[in-house]
């Protein structure tokens, strides 16, 4: 007896219909392996390259319900779990490659709550764009003669230190070839946007307010001035001063040219919390949010057309 078999293959929403619609990113064969005790067995091989499916999956898993009709009841369907190989490094050297050419070597500005991964995803991008990387902070800290920004806070007050990070965001922009990881309180300025956008992009690294606690409480809250004010141990303080500094300059913030969710990321890539995320993986976005930006608005500005 004939059995028609009706097969859907359920994928992970990471994979998006991008891949199985308009790209032709992967292939999925599906075979029909002879019945045996009145069953049928289908095989299905998926193929995806890495560049086109998700680009930074690890591994994923499928299911394929299979349903029959004529006389057979529903069977069974194998889930199995498909170990892709995985090599982040190469994903993020080739989502490089592709943007590189759209950028003109203009600067990529790094904004972001303290905490939020400027410094550490700035550093990933300068080294594969083969771009100078610099961290206002510290250029501030050589400027006052090696002072900490704690030390400059409580010796020279809050105002001193914004004028001299202006004077640092001036000099940066008649410089190409930048990844900048700015202050947290870089976006306040209306004058810092004007350096920044002058022949650059800026980007926001948007991380939750609990995955920032929790990392600042990791390391302690000394070398952040603004987080002295508060009481409690170093995650209440940084989650509390955190809060009220979102509120401020969240609307500063989301004038950012792309912005780079961790919530996301996450969300794509069907991870539980924002801390699996490795800082390579964030670069990756933030190559991925710059490109959809130069490719859309951004990029006819940029090159000067
Ligand atoms: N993706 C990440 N996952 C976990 N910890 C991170 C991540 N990115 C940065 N960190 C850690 O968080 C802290 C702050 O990172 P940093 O890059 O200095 O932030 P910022 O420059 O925005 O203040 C550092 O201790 C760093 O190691
Ligand atoms: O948010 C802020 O106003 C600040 C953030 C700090 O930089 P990070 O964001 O690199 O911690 C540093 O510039 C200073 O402590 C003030």
């Amino acid at each position: 007896m004939e059995a028609g078999v009706a097969c859907k293959l359920k994928y992970p929403s990471w994979i998006g219909s991008e891949t199985f619609g308009r790209k032709s990113a992967g292939s999925l064969r599906f075979g029909r392996i002879p019945k045996q005790d009145h069953k049928v067995r289908v095989a299905v091989s998926a193929h995806f390259p890495l560049q086109t499916c998700s680009d930074r999956q690890r591994s994923f898993s499928f299911e394929v319900p299979c349903s029959s009709y004529n006389d057979f009841s529903a069977s069974t369907v194998e889930t199995g779990s498909v170990h892709a190989p995985y090599d982040e490094s190469l994903m993020l050297k080739n989502k490089s490659l592709e943007v590189e050419p759209y950028l003109h070597g203009h600067n990529i500005y790094l904004v972001g709550l303290m905490g939020s991964g400027k410094t550490t995803v700035g550093k990933i991008l300068s080294r594969v764009l083969s771009y100078s990387f610099y961290d206002s902070d510290a250029l501030i800290e050589q400027e006052v003669d090696g002072m900490s920004v704690a030390e400059i806070f409580k010796r020279h007050g809050e105002s001193f230190f914004r004028q001299k990070e202006t004077e640092i965001l001036q000099r940066l922009s008649s410089m190409k070839q930048l990844v900048v990881s700015t202050g947290g309180g870089a976006v306040v300025r209306d004058e810092n946007w004007d350096y920044m956008q002058q022949k650059g992009i800026v980007v926001w690294l948007d991380v939750p307010l609990e995955a920032l606690a929790q990392r600042i409480a990791a390391v302690g809250t000394h070398s952040r001035p603004l987080l002295h004010y508060e009481h409690g141990d170093p995650y209440t303080k940084a989650l509390k001063r955190l809060s009220y500094l979102l509120e401020q300059r969240g609307k500063n913030y989301a004038k950012a040219n792309a912005r780079v969710s961790l919530e996301e990321i996450a969300g794509k890539l069907g991870y539980g919390d924002v801390s699996d995320l490795t800082p390579t993986e964030i670069a990756i976005e933030a190559l991925e949010q710059i490109e959809v930006y130069l490719k859309e608005e951004g990029g006819m500005a940029i090159a000067g057309l």
